[in-house]
């Protein structure tokens, strides 16, 4: 299958814009000049003339069969009546229209897909042609003679002609020798097996409308050229793929396809984002038609990440995977019991105490309310609960008691005591279904029944008149009509008004499970569960009070919800979706480990993978994620990698921001040179005067996108309005901004979570601002969110973890 070499005249293909400067800088050897040019540049650029000239050829082919579908779609709804007899005059003709309509609108949904598809593989294509491939390499099979030349790209192409592969997908078991191999002895998993063989060369391009801008071969030049190229760029509003410099152990993760969880620990701008989107692409690719997109599920740290990476999967030529928040989750299946807070919420609440007592109870509350600690405390007053503890609703009709609470309490007391509490409530259910009916029967002949029926709709009686009708028709004996029809009514009546109640108890409402979540912090209070071991018994009655008047105000604290939620589960059932197969947890370091229990219970037939950097856990509680690793026993197959080389930042500012990490040291800077991270002292009147001087410099230095990232939301908002009263352009994000855009933005730390900028200015990173434990890793993710420059303006001393740096790894003015 070795590529031909025919060469063809270029197509003379239109150039992208390409940042000429970066490229003199990143590629010195490769100006015009042709003595500098690699000795095979012509010979491989003639390979990717007769490469786009067949996509091109292709592309027209596509575009045909695009219009065709389009066509085809078109013309089915223009026509769409017309094929479909409507009649509706009897019951049977009803249900044939509905059929005809059904059938002719799933004709045009699948050729609505059909168009969909073709139009987004022409758009792949039409992309590709641009950048056809990205590496070479040459692979010789252990005991052949023949060398194969194989080019890697984003998707495979075929010459429909020879039927051999001009360029192979970055996917294709083969590929893997380029991620994971220098020259020399190599070997890779194909669906045959082992195949061992000996890598000749490794050649790295960047080719760009056509053109080769630059190639390198591995062995001859020193260290990843392409990565350099790559990293050197300048931020996107859209995060960008990595297939042409998946590193090799980004490619474990992204390969990884048999462990049930993968848990992926990474310092900042390791990538773990990067390679759990490309681990998608490549799971969809190897599992086509088993997999679908629809089947895998990312929860994202919020909405702005999730924009930004939506992206990466369509211009690999996949279909975006569902995303979702793990509060979004939450909101859902509380909807209606609560209002609940979310947690940036939270963040913004604890952020701005003041220390003293009431910022000791909330902080406590949060943290505590996250272990596995409370969350056995739940598990055991659960499974003690029964009879006495439980706490039910009356069943209301109509401003009508039909039971009360204590009739409902005295049906559960029969159900078997040794049954599962979800089954017994269940019990509990049909029972009450069973009696719901029974009041209905009985109340076919009330008086009210008998006035509402007066005001029945036309449509209602020609309906009952059409049932009765009918049932007539069939019956063997006398029939009384009118009596007939009266009782069809009410009944038809009552089951109108009684449908609310019995979705109240189908939804298992009838269980006060806020009551019974709330009395256990009465009994707390009561001094009748025991005080949490070290806890001073005055805060810790703090913390059960607050949450009873929370609780009463019918307000749910972000800390209380999973705790209430997985009570509720373990109550009345457990929530489960069985269709999808892969979840990915990205930030996974700021669950808790009942988050990411409750998670995965939710989806027990689901792989799960985990990426988190506990140096990035911005909450009030212990990441979960860490419990999750020390778990592995319990995990058969479980599977752990750590990425250790940071890709995001330049040398100078990983070397200052990995001595704020814990184990920090063990972070690896990419060889990327640029300026050291620079910490000013300012008066407190002076730094919105600073910060536009820095946005001033940043633009200058041509940077596109540019953040100042403050504390918090109260603070992004002030400064925000300040800098645009002075003139700066400058946009203000909240919780609320669901895309990204170049330019000046002002973001709390914990919205910047996952994404860069070129430029970061960090307002005031002075010790009255970053003083608590869990605010080190707030200030370490705003840092770490810079590429390219970093600089921290102080209103007052620089906070200790700046302190903490040795003076050589920044600049202070
Ligand atoms: N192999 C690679 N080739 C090119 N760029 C890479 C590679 N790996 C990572 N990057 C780049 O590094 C940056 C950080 O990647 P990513 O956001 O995936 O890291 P992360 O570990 O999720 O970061 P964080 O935890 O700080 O949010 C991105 O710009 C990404 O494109």
């Amino acid at each position: 299958m070795i590529a031909q070499e025919v060469v063809q005249p270029s197509l003379g293909i239109v150039e992208e814009t390409v940042d000429v400067h970066l490229q003199k800088e990143a590629y010195p050897m490769q100006d015009n000049n042709q003595e500098n040019r690699h000795p095979e540049w012509e010979r491989e650029q003639a390979y990717v003339d007769r490469v786009v000239q067949k996509m091109e050829a292709k592309l027209i082919q596509m575009q045909a069969d695009v219009s065709l579908v389009r066509g085809e779609v078109v013309d089915i709804r223009r026509h769409f009546w017309d094929d479909v007899t409507v009649n509706v005059s009897n019951p049977d003709d009803l249900v044939e229209t509905h059929f005809a309509i059904r059938q002719q609108a799933e004709i045009l949904a699948e050729r609505e897909r059909r168009w969909h598809r073709a139009a987004e593989a022409a758009q792949v294509l039409e992309k590709q042609k641009s950048t056809p491939f990205f590496a070479r390499i040459d692979f010789r099979e252990q005991g052949e003679a023949d060398t194969e030349r194989v080019y890697i790209g984003i998707a495979s192409f075929r010459d429909e002609e020879t039927d051999d592969f001009l360029v192979y997908d970055w996917r294709a078991p083969i590929a893997s020798v380029y991620y994971d191999h220098t020259p020399g002895p190599v070997s890779f998993a194909a669906p045959r097996g082992e195949i061992r063989g000996e890598m000749t060369l490794k050649r790295q391009f960047v080719i760009r409308g056509g053109n080769i801008f630059a190639m390198f071969d591995a062995g001859i030049t020193i260290g990843d050229e392409l990565l350099m190229y790559a990293l050197s760029g300048r931020a996107d509003a859209k995060m960008k793929n990595i297939v042409a410099t998946i590193q090799r152990e980004q490619n474990r993760v992204i390969r990884d396809d048999t462990s049930p969880v993968l848990v992926v620990r990474g310092a900042a701008g390791s990538g773990k984002t990067s390679a759990a989107l490309q681990r998608a692409a490549y799971l969809l690719y190897k599992h086509r038609g088993r997999l679908q997109a629809s089947q895998m599920l990312l929860f994202s740290p919020n909405p702005l990440f999730s924009s930004y990476v939506a992206n990466v999967l369509p211009e690999l030529g996949e279909q975006s995977i569902e995303q979702t928040t793990f509060y979004e989750y939450l909101a859902r299946r509380l909807q209606g019991e609560f209002v609940v807070e979310d947690g940036f919420d939270q963040l913004e609440r604890l952020l701005n105490l003041e220390d003293g007592t009431q910022a000791d109870i909330q902080m406590f509350s949060a943290s505590w309310k996250a272990s596995s600690a409370f969350a056995d405390a739940i598990h055991e007053y659960v499974s003690q609960l029964a009879p006495s503890g439980m706490r039910f609703l009356p069943i209301r009709f109509m401003d009508r008691t039909i039971m009360t609470a204590n009739e409902v309490a005295a049906i559960f007391a029969q159900t078997e005591a040794h049954w599962r509490m979800p089954l017994r409530i269940e019990a509990v259910q049909k029972e009450l279904l069973a009696r719901v009916d029974a009041f209905a029967q009985e109340e076919l002949s009330a008086a009210w029944v008998e006035d509402e029926l007066e005001l029945m709709s036309d449509e209602d009686y020609q309906r009952v008149h059409q049932k009765v009708e009918k049932r007539r028709r069939h019956a063997k004996h006398l029939f009384d009509d009118a009596q007939a029809e009266r009782n069809e009514l009410a009944q038809l009546l009552l089951n109108r008004r009684l449908k609310p109640v019995r979705r109240f108890i189908q939804r298992l409402a009838f269980v006060d499970v806020p009551a019974i979540y709330q009395q256990w912090f009465e009994q707390a209070l009561a001094g009748n569960v025991p005080t949490p071991s070290g806890v001073d018994i005055n805060l810790w009655r703090s913390v059960c009070a607050n949450t009873i008047r929370a609780l009463e105000a019918q307000r749910l604290p972000y800390e209380d919800a999973t705790p209430y939620l997985y009570m509720k589960e373990l109550l009345l059932g457990q929530a489960v979706n069985t269709a999808m197969r892969h979840v990915f947890i990205d930030e996974a370091q700021d669950y808790s480990s009942l988050q990411l229990h409750v998670i995965r219970r939710l989806f027990p037939r689901s792989r799960l993978t985990l990426l988190g950097d506990p140096n990035q856990a911005i909450y009030a509680h212990d990441p979960g994620m860490a419990v999750i690793s020390e778990l592995r026993h319990s995990f058969p197959g479980f599977t752990s990698i750590e990425l250790t080389q940071s890709y995001r930042s330049t040398a100078p500012i990983v070397r200052f921001t990995r001595g704020m990490a814990r184990e920090g040291a063990a972070i690896v800077a990419f060889d990327r040179e640029g300026p050291l991270p620079l910490v000013q002292q300012v008066a407190s009147d002076g730094q919105v005067q600073l910060i536009r001087t820095w946005i001033g410099d940043y633009q200058s230095a041509g940077y596109q996108s540019i953040a100042v990232i403050c504390r918090t939301q109260q603070e992004t908002n002030r400064l925000a309005e300040q800098l645009n009263r002075a003139g700066c352009d400058v946009r203000c994000m909240d919780k609320t901004t669901g895309t990204f855009a170049a330019g000046v933005v002002a973001v709390p730390a914990y919205l910047a979570k996952g994404v860069e900028f070129d430029g970061v200015i960090v307002a005031d990173g002075s010790a009255s601002a970053y003083r608590r434990e869990f605010e080190r890793q707030l200030f370490y993710t705003a840092c770490t969110r810079a590429m390219h420059e970093l600089r921290i303006a102080c209103v007052g001393n620089p906070n200790r973890w700046i302190a903490e740096q040795p003076a050589d790894t920044y600049a202070r003015v």
